[in-house]
């Protein structure tokens, strides 16, 4: 009931601390007097000043860090929460009496970074039942089974059944039929990481293929792998149609010749004689990092009118944007079109390359675009071929700085979203599902985007000590259905590239900004 000072706990979420008459200082309404409560999944702030109740429920996940702002003069303490969802929170209270009580914030760090303090991430407390286990929405074969394969040019090989050709990588992969499971280890000693060029997708049709990898080593010397270069022979001849085979570097050229001083590098013409180069001109994941700060100092808390167009432009992030959906067009095309195989990499080849891969084949095949074709993109595309999302996103850790954070899977969200204001019914999901899944991305209540690859995930034994996003999704499809779906499923997408065809997420990047959107209050926005 609405008068409960406590929010509605979930299976096994415990309430840890509470404390009365701390402030929220709402950058949109002002100064706002009430009580917050902290459990070991959200923090909770609930203020009856006005006439309406104003609400915040904010899991701890979402915390990036928390700044401690007091001077030990004044008897007022404020603590300053920066989150990973474009918003800061600052709040003040009394300080303590009796020095021994620990403030409510300092209990609010304990809990915001489990890994940090020794303690469970609650998506393994979290009990909740759902209908469907949305463990089960993916299998591997199954999908490929949807896809055709195997067939008489690509097989399933079990050359990483244990993870030991690449820990990185799915234990079950397609390759050409045609390369044995000895030559695949040859290969994969060449390919950064030994994640080797394996298939991502083959069209119904032409049988053209999207295949995707880390980048070759080949160093400043030159080196060569003839039985990469076979490989890659391989799968361009498993496609009949097409006598080329066109290689997409994610990366800009200047990066890709860059990483040949550490042994990396990209293929050259010579070695390998009927592909075709591409380079992206993709910026690696510090640049989407600091671009994704400065979006944020753009646009939160407040907008300043004036300078709005040349301060968004500065943070290049539509840009960005464009340069991953012009890629993603281009391999469609390719495909598509031209019935010519792609080989898509980058340099590790589980940032750029799943954006690419993803968003290509979101274009290219109806059955992605629906709500569990898009849950089964994700598993595969960048959960099973080793996306670190622990790393990017830092579940539970306090360790903000980590060079290693960068929004990679959120700019992939943003260009689906994008796809879906250009296609309003080609998708059967709307944009609360986008927006929900980002939210989950951060909140640690499911195991969905926990650790770092599928081997680690199986070793955690996640599937069986956390919930599935999906089963919560799945539970309620009708919120996340969009009404003007319709099931075109062999309909090819081509969308428009050019950045004035884009546009900013405001739903997503300005969503806490009561001003964009007066018509629903702040609590109630998704
Ligand atoms: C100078 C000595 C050579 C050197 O440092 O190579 C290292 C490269 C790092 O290579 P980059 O491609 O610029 O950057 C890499 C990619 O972003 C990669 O993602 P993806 O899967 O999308 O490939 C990440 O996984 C790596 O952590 C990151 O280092 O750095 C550069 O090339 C920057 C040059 C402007």
């Amino acid at each position: 009931d609405s008068d409960k000072e406590e929010p509605q706990l979930l299976p096994n979420e415990t309430v840890q601390d509470m404390a009365q008459d701390v402030t929220y200082f709402c950058p949109f309404t002002g100064a706002l007097r009430g009580t917050v409560t902290v459990t070991n999944y959200r923090l909770f702030f609930k203020s009856m000043d006005r006439e309406s109740t104003f609400m915040l429920d904010l899991p701890l996940g979402v915390v990036s860090r928390v700044e401690r702002i007091g001077n030990a003069s004044s008897r007022d303490v404020s603590y300053g929460l920066v989150c990973k969802d474009m918003r800061n929170l600052r709040f003040a209270h009394k300080q303590m009496e009796d020095t021994l009580r620990k403030s409510i914030f300092e209990v609010l760090m304990k809990f915001a970074f489990p890994v940090s303090n020794g303690l469970q991430i609650f998506a393994f407390e979290y009990g909740q039942v759902f209908p469907e286990n949305g463990w089960k929405v993916y299998d591997a074969l199954s999908e490929y089974k949807r896809q055709g394969i195997p067939n008489e040019s690509w097989r399933i090989t079990k050359v990483n059944d244990h993870y030991e050709l690449c820990d990185t990588y799915p234990s079950t992969l397609a390759v050409p039929v045609n390369i044995p499971d000895e030559e695949l280890k040859r290969v994969a000693a060449f390919r950064a990481k030994g994640r080797i060029p394996v298939l991502s997708w083959i069209h119904p049709e032409s049988q053209a293929t999207v295949t995707r990898c880390s980048q070759p080593m080949v160093g400043v010397n030159g080196k060569r792998s003839k039985e990469d270069e076979k490989y890659l022979q391989a799968i361009m001849d498993a496609n009949a149609q097409s006598h080329k085979l066109f290689i997409f570097d994610a990366r800009p050229s200047v990066n890709a010749a860059a990483n040949k001083m550490k042994g990396g590098g990209y293929e050259s013409e010579d070695a390998y004689q009927n592909a075709e180069l591409v380079f992206l001109e993709i910026h690696n994941i510090h640049v989407m990092r600091e671009s994704l700060r400065k979006l944020k100092e753009v646009v939160y808390p407040n907008i300043e009118d004036s300078h709005w167009l040349s301060n968004l432009e500065s943070t290049h992030w539509l840009e960005h944007i464009k340069l991953i959906l012009a890629g993603a067009l281009r391999i469609a095309d390719k495909v598509e079109s031209g019935k010519t195989s792609v080989v898509v990499h980058c340099s590790d080849g589980w940032d750029r390359t799943a954006q690419l891969t993803s968003l290509s084949v979101l274009m290219l095949d109806g059955y992605y675009r629906t709500i569990r074709g898009f849950e089964v993109l994700l598993e595969k595309e960048w959960l099973s071929f080793g996306h670190r999302f622990q790393l990017r996103i830092g579940h539970g850790d306090k360790n903000h700085t980590d060079a290693d954070r960068s929004p990679v899977f959120i700019q992939f969200i943003d260009c689906v979203w994008q796809l879906t204001r250009q296609f309003p019914a080609a998708f059967e999901f709307n944009e609360y599902f986008l927006v929900t899944i980002l939210d989950h991305l951060y909140s640690c209540l499911f195991g969905t985007f926990l650790c770092n690859s599928e081997q680690q995930r199986l070793k955690e034994e996640i599937p069986k000590r956390t919930v599935s996003l999906w089963s919560y999704i799945n539970s309620q499809l009708e919120d996340f259905t969009n009404p003007l779906y319709v099931n075109y499923s062999n309909h090819v997408l081509f969308p428009a590239v050019s950045l004035h065809h884009l546009e900013l997420w405001v739903g997503y990047y300005i969503r806490w900004n009561p001003r964009m959107r007066p018509q629903e209050p702040i609590h109630q926005r998704y």
